[in-house]
């Protein structure tokens, strides 16, 4: 039986705008006070594990002693079957230091070449973090295939490159409602919601 999250603050431990909106979007209809790492002025720790798992839980742990409150943390990212997996758990890094999602898009085509399959997934593990120790954690994904050029400027990452299975927009052309019914995220946070917040609202 998972803790649940009784009402009060929860911590939003990622200091990335575009994953921070929608964790804001998603978690807006269960009325829960939220904060994000970024308002709290809680460092950005460094990325050491090797798994999105490990990654999304040293982030929760992080936020949840450094606010003395419970936190949840976001580790995703584009896994490219005919790539090996990558970039993976490295989505975040391709992009450099200036977050440059033009350059990592056209470095994930320029790798993948002429290949024939032109499958990825995009995956989100997300952890709930207590000050205690506790830990909460949820794996979501997505099927899809990526187009070349990018295509759309709604969203982030690497958005303009994924269209889901079944359907024709990128994730870049979606309006944020549509792609929230179809995300890695919003199936790791129905997980969430499930195990940790009961049927509210
Ligand atoms: O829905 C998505 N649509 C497009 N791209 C996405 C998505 N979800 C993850 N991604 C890519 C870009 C992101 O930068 C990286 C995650 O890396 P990741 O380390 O988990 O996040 P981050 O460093 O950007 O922020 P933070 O660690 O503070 O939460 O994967
Ligand atoms: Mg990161």
């Amino acid at each position: 039986m998972a803790r649940r999250l009784t009402q009060g603050p929860l911590v939003v431990a990622s200091h990335n705008a575009g994953k921070v909106r929608e964790i804001m979007d998603l978690v807006r209809p269960f009325g829960l006070d939220v904060r994000s790492a970024g308002d709290l002025g809680l460092p950005e720790p460094e990325e050491t594990g090797d798994t999105f798992e490990a990654n999304a839980q040293l982030k929760a742990r992080a936020a949840a002693l450094g606010a003395g409150l419970p936190a949840l943390a976001d580790d995703s990212g584009l896994c490219v079957p005919a790539l090996g997996g990558d970039p993976g758990i490295y989505s975040a890094r391709w992009a450099g230091p200036e977050r440059d999602f033009a350059h990592a898009m056209a470095e994930v085509n320029a790798k993948l070449g002429d290949a024939a399959d032109r499958s990825a997934f995009f995956v989100c593990v997300l952890a709930l973090a207590w000050p205690d120790g506790h830990m909460e954690t949820f794996r979501g994904t997505v099927d899809g295939t990526l187009v070349w050029p990018p295509r759309g400027t709604l969203g982030f990452g690497y958005d303009p490159l994924f269209v889901a299975q079944g359907e024709t927009l990128t994730f870049g052309e979606m309006d944020p409602g549509t792609k929230h019914a179809l995300s890695h995220r919003a199936a790791a946070f129905r997980l969430f919601v499930d195990a940790c917040l009961g049927n509210r609202p």
